[in-house]
Parts: structure tokens; sequence; C-alpha cells
């Protein structure tokens, strides 16, 4: 069984990609060249893109950089993309200001993550305990401990003393904030005194920083080594999991009913302890079988009062988010309804958006197809709609247990 359902804290990424990749060279900015055949942006979003609890992703990009970043994130629409500016702490500043204006009211508390473009391999399990304890506790970074001895180096290239590395940490990114308050601490900045992370900003303005464990493979693509060790890692390979969910619930007399997260007037509701949506429970039990835990049922025991009436994406969201954890991608998941009526037809393209938009997965990654059965048996007869569904995930390579 899993730990207690968790609804997804809510969060806005902001990813800076305005750089030139000095450092790195290849004749473009780091964040468009292509990794493994997919460029580092597009990666990088699309980790972001997967994570349950995403509001808005906003990308920071240079002058000159328009070709590159819309080739590199062409087909997603949901985004924001901002200018710049000459180093990323003004880079940031722009973003977070933008953002601002467009949340308006709701800006002050929104929790923001701040990422680095160049730091494509972010799992979207650290995203969420990122973000969860940015909403918990203010603020929020990913490190790592220092584990080499640190050597401070003399002018001439001899060393000049050992530094103590004792409560010293490594920082990543994404780093999350309430906007409200990082906004206001990088108003507050001296421009004379660059801070390499947006956790400076905050330490100067007095703001408490929780430290969340950060991933050694979140490195910062920084050099050509850089690309090569990416190169290399991408090629292990990922295992590739199929789950399968069924579903039914009884028809009786009603005014309306529930398919895949869309609202149908209809002559019949369907009967359950929550919103008895047949579709969406079939797709969770779906994502749910391949990753081996468990069904709906254990997860969101019928026995229980909460569950009565429930809106059923929240069942969706909670598969979603145990993906999230395991470092797991939903490539695609396909439901088919069985039923004589309501008609399907005139309500598949918003079902297909709803589940895509409750998954965080691209409307072409989500398939709803529907038949009758001739009249035949329960479904035909009226009587009840089944859902069957299959989900695909890829994940980290599971451990053998049995060894
Ligand atoms: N003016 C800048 C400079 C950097 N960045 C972004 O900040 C992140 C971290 O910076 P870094 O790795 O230093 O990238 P570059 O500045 O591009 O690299 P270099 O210093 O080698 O030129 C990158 O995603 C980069 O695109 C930015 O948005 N605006
Ligand atoms: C923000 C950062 O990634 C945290 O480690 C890092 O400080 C960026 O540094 P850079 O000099 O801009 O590469």
């Amino acid at each position: 069984m899993s730990a207690p359902v968790n609804f997804t804290a809510p969060f806005h990424a902001l990813i800076v990609a305005a750089g030139t990749g000095q450092r790195a060279g290849g004749g473009v900015p780091k964040q468009y060249r292509l990794l493994a055949g997919k460029p580092v942006l597009r990666r990088t979003v699309d980790a972001f893109a997967g994570t349950p609890g995403l509001q808005s992703i906003t990308v920071v990009i240079g002058a000159g950089q328009e070709a590159d970043c819309a080739s590199a994130l062409s087909g997603i629409e949901t985004l924001t993309v901002v200018p710049g500016g000459a180093s990323r702490q003004e880079s940031v500043r722009n973003g977070l200001e933008d953002l601002t204006r467009r949340l308006g009211d709701a800006a002050e508390a929104a929790v923001v993550l701040i990422h680095d473009a160049a730091r494509p391999f972010a799992t979207p399990r650290m995203i969420q305990s990122v973000s969860e304890t940015a909403h918990r506790a203010g603020a929020a970074l990913p490190a790592l401990p220092v584990v080499d001895t640190l050597k401070s180096a003399a002018a001439d290239g001899t060393v000049a003393a050992t530094v103590p590395r004792a409560g010293l940490h490594r920082a990543q990114t994404p780093q999350g904030f309430r906007l409200g308050a990082i906004l206001a601490a990088h108003r507050a900045a001296d421009p004379a005194q660059e801070a390499t992370d947006d956790a400076m900003l905050a330490e100067l303005a007095g703001l408490p920083i929780t430290l969340v464990p950060g991933e050694e493979t979140n490195v910062k693509l920084t050099t050509e080594a850089d690309f090569a060790a990416a190169e290399q890692r991408l090629s292990v390979a990922r295992e590739t999991r199929t789950g399968m969910g069924f579903d039914v619930h009884r028809l009786v007399t009603g005014d309306h009913l529930w398919l895949c997260g869309i609202r149908i007037d209809h002559d019949q509701t369907l009967l359950g302890h929550s919103d008895a949506d047949v579709g969406l429970h079939a797709i969770t039990d779906a994502i749910l079988g391949a990753l081996g835990d468990g069904d709906i049922g254990q997860h969101f025991p019928p026995s229980d009062p909460q569950w009565k009436g429930a809106p059923s994406d929240a069942f969706l969201r909670h598969a979603a988010t145990l993906a999230a954890r395991r470092d797991a991608k939903i490539l695609h998941v396909d439901a088919t309804l069985i039923c004589e009526a309501p008609k399907v037809g005139p309500h598949r393209a918003a079902m297909r958006a709803r589940v895509a938009d409750i998954l965080g997965l691209s409307k072409d990654r989500v398939s709803i197809k529907a038949t009758t059965t001739e009249k035949l048996g329960f479904t035909g007869r009226g009587e009840g709609i089944a859902c069957q569904a299959v989900a695909t995930l890829s994940l980290p390579p599971y451990e053998d247990e049995s060894e």
C-alpha cells in the first residue's frame, strides 16, 4: 500500500534559458543543443510538464533566441516566453516580474520554482518535493552534501589551505519560494553584488530556506564533458510498463453523469460511492497497474466517508503523483467506454483534453474511444456503463526483489 493521499501542491515553473553557454561551446547556446536527439530545453520543460501540481511554465530566453526556442518547444501551447537579461539574476527577475503581473492578486502567495534550463534531469519526484517544502516552509533548496575534501588555491597553483567541508552543500535548482517574497528579495538586491542563485538573495533578505535532498543526476550542463556524460547516461535504457484497468458502474434514473471528467446531461446517472466516473476510475487503475501499486479501492476505500461523492479527478491525480514519485513518465493512456448511451462522440474532445490536463500530458498522449455491445449484455440493456483502459509508463528499472 502507498503512503496517505497527498493532494498535490500547486506551483509555477520559471525556467531561465537566456544564457549563451560560453563554457560549453558548440556554436549554439547549450539549452538549444540536442541531447540524445532532443533539445536540452525541451527535456527540461518536459520534466516539469509531467509533474502533478504544475500551474504554468514561463521560459526566459535571450535576444535572438526566439527561433531556436520555438523550434525546441514546438507543439507546447500553454507556455509563456519572456525576454531575459544580461545575467542569470536579471533573467530570473524579468521572469518573476512577468509572472507576478499575470497572476495579479494570486501572485503574492503562489509558489514559484526557479530552474536552470541547463539542468534537464530534475525528476518529477524532486520537483514535487521542492514544491511541497516551499508550500510548508516558505523556501526550499535542493542540495547535496560536499563529499570531497576542499582546498583553496593560491595564485601560483599551490594549495593555500584546506577548507572545512562539514555542513557544506552543493546547491541545485529548482529552488522553490513564495512568489511575493522572492520577487521582493530580487528587487532589494544590490546590482553590484551578483548572486549566483536565488537562494542567496533569499538569504540576504533574511528568509529561512529549508534544504531538501538534491539528486546526483541533476547536473548542470556546463562544459562539453557534461554533455558527453549526459549522452552516455541517456543511452542506458529505462523500463517500459503497461497497466490495465477495468471498471463498471450501475445506471439508475437521474439527470446527469460524469464520464472521463466531463459532466453530461442524461436521463440516467451512474451509481457509486464517489461521482462514479467509470472512465477516470479505469484510467486510474491502469496507471496503478503499471506501477504495481494496488488498485483504486485500496487507495480510496469505498468504506471511507471522505470519498462519498468525491470528484474522481482527485483519484487520477493521485495516481499521477505516485508515478511522479517513482520517477515514472506516463507515455500514453487509452480508454474505451462501453455503453449504448449517452453518445460519447460529441464529448470525446473535451474528455481527451480533461484527462490530458489532469495528468499533465499533451492531448496526443491520451486516447478516448467508445463502443456499444450491440444491445447485448448489461451494457447493451442500459443497466450500466463499463470502461477498460491501458496506460504505458516509462520508469527507471525496478530492482529484482526475488534476488
Ligand atoms: N543572462 C543569463 C545567463 C544565464 N541564464 C541561464 O541560467 C542558467 C544557468 O547559467 P549557466 O549554466 O551559467 O549558463 P550560461 O550563462 O549560458 O553559461 P556560461 O556561463 O558558460 O556562458 C542557464 O540555464 C542559463 O541559460 C539566463 O537565463 N540568463
Ligand atoms: C543556480 C545554480 O545552478 C545553483 O547551483 C548555479 O549557481 C548557476 O551558476 P552559473 O554560474 O549561472 O552556472
